[in-house]
């Protein structure tokens, strides 16, 4: 069984004085070390931030997003190769809000895994349902277009990450019935598998959606579940340490 990996994004949240939150973190595992990778995204102006307050701490930390090409005319974006300058060991693509707010297609969320890939960056790729795909009964339907089409086939399964957000469970305090995120995981498991991808049992994935400290524990105990992507719960060291512990 693949190493658990707790990730926390960060999103659009948080100034320099919030890096101390992820020190203390750091602090934690230092006197206390956890069974899982702990990652933590925060917005692009926090990277370097992260550099040099979290290097060689059990804290890994990763970008929310990347552009497809390494260099060029493309104001306000950030290549894979400017996250690897930094450090990053991961970037998040495909995260319900690039497609939303951003219009990401599954096609540009690939070019995005394979831009990270090209720096030495694992990628974490982002999948779900949203409410009415859910309530159509399509979930799983919806779950298959996006990994064969989000998810590159020719990288080895340790070399990326796999996040399943049902998108109406994020930010929402809802979460599925255990049971529905066992069917889901094992549903992109074996999709994977299907694919052709090398060492797909070893792919991390990882449930996110309204992950707290109180329920942890329960969805991490679920089968294919391989770690969790956590919001709001990762902004404060004591929410984030909880889940960590879980
Ligand atoms: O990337 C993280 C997810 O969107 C989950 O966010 P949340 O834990 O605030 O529901």
């Amino acid at each position: 069984m693949p190493k658990r990996l707790i990730a926390g994004n960060w999103k659009m949240n948080g100034l320099k004085a919030a890096v101390s939150e992820a020190e203390t973190v750091a602090k934690s595992l230092s006197e206390q070390s956890a069974d899982c990778d702990v990652l933590i995204c925060p917005p692009a102006t926090l990277i370097a931030v992260f550099e040099e307050k979290l290097t060689g701490t059990a804290v890994q930390y990763g970008g929310q997003d990347c552009h497809t090409n390494e260099s060029g005319a493309h104001t306000g974006d950030i290549s894979a190769e400017m996250l690897a300058d930094l450090g990053c060991a991961f970037g998040i693509v495909g995260h319900s809000e690039r497609r939303t707010d951003h219009g990401e297609t599954n096609d540009e969320v690939k070019a995005k895994a394979y831009a990270l890939t090209r720096a030495n960056v694992l990628p974490i790729i982002c999948i779900g349902e949203t409410q009415s795909e859910r309530e159509s009964g399509n979930t799983l339907k919806v779950l298959t277009e996006q990994v064969e089409n989000s998810v590159p086939t020719d990288l080895d399964g340790t070399k990326m990450v796999v996040a399943y957000e049902p998108v109406w469970a994020i930010g929402t305090g809802l979460v599925p019935e255990l049971s529905d995120i066992e069917e889901a995981h094992n549903h992109i498991r074996a999709t994977l598998t299907n694919m052709g991808i090398a060492n797909a049992d070893e792919i991390r994935l990882l449930y996110g959606g309204s992950v707290k400290p109180g329920n942890a524990g329960e969805i991490l105990t679920v089968s294919n579940v391989n770690g969790a992507l956590v919001g709001g719960a990762s902004l404060k060291a004591a929410d984030f340490l909880g889940i960590i512990r879980a």
